[in-house]
């Protein structure tokens, strides 16, 4: 028997479907064993000449399997409803996980890993805790009530039944460390397999234009080939184990039988003693042979357990112990200070951003500009709490945002990116992600202001058209026209564009930029832009370098004058 610890406190979450699949387990059993009673009755009444008695006590036992047939076939709706529950309750809470996690989790993890442990692994805890569990728990009842009473009817034949199943729940067991280390390799290749293949077909466009796919189609072969001996290795192994519990259950119902014969002989008991023991012995092993399918249905949810447990027990990199909620609103937004900030990624040997003093003030526009990897979204991504400083703070009108809870510090944020998501839903879902209860002149309005309104029209069925996944059937262009309409839709008092027009044409981001003017009032507005048509819009421009704010301040002061701005204009470094 396999029991997992961190899998049985995980149960904890689904004990009463298991409970139910436990109940339904014993009942099938019962019949069994009624069955048996029976027919072993039958056949006594046989052996002694009464062809009648026989044939009644055969009735019943017919009864019992018609009713067994029935039973079955409830527990098989039974366990897939409850295994249904079980996946649906794992998914959920690694779902959870996931979203607590969040981008800086899946920054070092691969995607398609942590896919492969939400679908398949948790695909295969459902046997594990529907068949396998449950079948623990009447393997343990069914055998030890048999040998128990057993004992009441000849104590050596129930001692070699009670040390045959002993030997039979524990000498395959030997092999299970080694069945473990070999499955736990096994699923650590299918999930480094999965992951590979989605990074293929996410870069296929990439590895065609290099001549590269070829020779990635050659490594995946190779590593599909490492998990196949894997595979391989795991199976010869569990088909050991299975071919030890059958020569164990075979060996101890013959024994047990052979020595009801050896007791008849001696005149120690009847006729019926014999057929008892046979379907009896029978009975207590059914049990534990059930137990070894339902193992080999489980076996995949255990080896999936480290990957599963790493996804729960991972930590975030921020704390949600944060209590307060947030005051402002679109219309009276906050002022943002950053004081004396500074942070690195982990594992970088230089900050990203060094000893910031910045001020975002309330309701006016903020550019900021700088050279790749200056640092212009790692600040935005600090005050999403993507991560924290590692020293100073960030403060919302003086509220330090550690004390907001996060919930409510998102709430306040509209984000556009640079890369835009857009999900395998309609554009008005779309559209309505973070604003699910806008009215549909609410979402025409801000389609409007992100120039989005026109080409959604033109889509086959407008605004109800399904987007394909990540909105591939539409143009850069498009997809951040859609990605502003969805921020203008959140209605937040803080807007934050991180190069949220950059493929925009020059002149659509004209038109966009002027749009957003009704839009960027009432709210505090950060932009990153590389654009001079942008940066123009703002009322105070920031500029980075290697972390550090080289200059800072009004934007008409700033413009024309010489420094780091102009100089970074005329390194093309910001287009115009
Ligand atoms: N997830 C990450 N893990 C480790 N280092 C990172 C990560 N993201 C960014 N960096 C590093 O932090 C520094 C700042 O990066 P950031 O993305 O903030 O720059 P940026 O100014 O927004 O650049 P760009 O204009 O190219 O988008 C860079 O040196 C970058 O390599």
């Amino acid at each position: 028997m396999m029991i997992h610890r961190r899998l049985l406190e995980l149960a904890g979450r689904v004990w009463w479907p298991m409970t139910v699949c436990v109940l339904m387990g014993l009942i099938v059993s019962g019949t069994y064993i009624a069955q048996a009673l029976l027919v072993a009755q039958a056949l006594t009444e046989l052996f002694e000449g009464s062809a009648d008695g026989a044939i009644r006590y055969l009735s019943f036992a017919l009864i019992f399997i018609v009713l067994r047939t029935g039973v079955i076939w409830v527990r098989e709706v039974v366990t897939t409803w409850a295994g249904g529950l079980i996946r649906a309750r794992l998914r959920d809470r690694l779902v959870a996980a996931l979203a607590d996690l969040g981008p800086a989790y899946l920054s070092h993890a691969r995607a398609g890993a942590a896919q492969a442990t939400l679908t398949d692994g948790v695909d295969g805890l459902d046997p594990y805790y529907s068949r396998y569990l449950p079948q623990v728990v009447v393997t343990v009842l069914v055998p030890t009530a048999l040998v128990a009473w057993m004992f009441t009817l000849n104590t050596t034949i129930a001692w070699v039944l009670l040390i045959c199943i002993v030997l039979v729940l524990t000498v395959p067991r030997l092999q299970d460390l080694k069945l473990m280390a070999t499955g736990k390799q096994r699923w650590q290749a299918y999930t480094d397999l999965s992951a590979d293949y989605l990074e293929a077909m996410q870069g296929i466009t990439t590895l065609r234009s290099f001549g590269a796919a070829e020779r990635r189609r050659d490594t995946l072969e190779e590593r599909s080939h490492t998990l196949y001996q894997d595979t391989m290795a795991e199976l010869k192994l569990s088909l050991t184990e299975s071919g030890m519990t059958a020569l164990l259950v075979q060996t101890g119902t013959s024994a047990a039988v052979v020595l009801a014969a050896v007791a008849v002989g001696r005149g120690e008991g009847g006729a019926s003693l014999m057929f008892l023991v046979l379907l009896i012995a029978f009975e207590c092993f059914r049990p534990v042979r059930d137990l070894g399918k339902a193992w080999h249905a489980g076996y995949l949810g255990i080896t999936a357990v480290d990957g599963i447990t790493a996804l729960l027990s991972a930590k975030p990199t921020v704390a949600d112990s944060g209590t307060s909620l947030a005051p402002w609103k679109a219309g009276t937004p906050p002022t943002i200070t950053f004081e004396d900030v500074q942070f690195s990624y982990p594992g970088a040997r230089t900050p990203a951003l060094q000893r910031l003093d910045l001020t975002i003030r309330a309701g006016r526009t903020t550019a900021i500009v700088g050279r790749s990897g200056a640092g212009k979204s790692t600040l935005v991504s600090l005050l999403g709490r993507t991560h924290d400083p590692d020293v100073g703070s960030i403060l919302f009108d003086g509220m330090d945002i550690r004390e907001l809870r996060i919930e409510e510090l998102r709430a306040s944020l509209a984000v556009v990116n640079q890369h835009t998501y857009l999900f395998n839903i309609s554009v008005r879902e779309n559209l309505r992600l973070g604003a699910v209860d806008a009215s549909e002149q609410q979402v025409e309005h801000a389609c409007r202001m992100a120039q989005a309104d026109e080409f959604i029209r033109e889509l086959p069925q407008g605004y109800e058209t399904v987007l394909d996944e990540g909105g591939k059937s539409l143009s850069g262009g498009q997809r951040q026209r859609l990605a502003l309409a969805r921020a203008i839709l959140r209605n937040a008092p803080v807007l934050i564009l991180d190069e949220a027009t950059s493929h925009v044409d020059t002149a659509g981001e004209f038109e966009i930029v002027q749009a957003l003017k009704g839009v960027r009032e009432g709210r505090t507005c950060l932009m990153i832009a590389h654009r001079l048509s942008t940066i123009a819009e703002a009322d105070d421009i920031v500029v980075l370098d290697d972390g550090c704010i080289v200059q800072q301040g009004a934007a008409v002061d700033l413009r024309g004058r010489p420094g780091p701005l102009v100089d970074l204009l005329n390194s093309q470094e910001v287009r115009v």
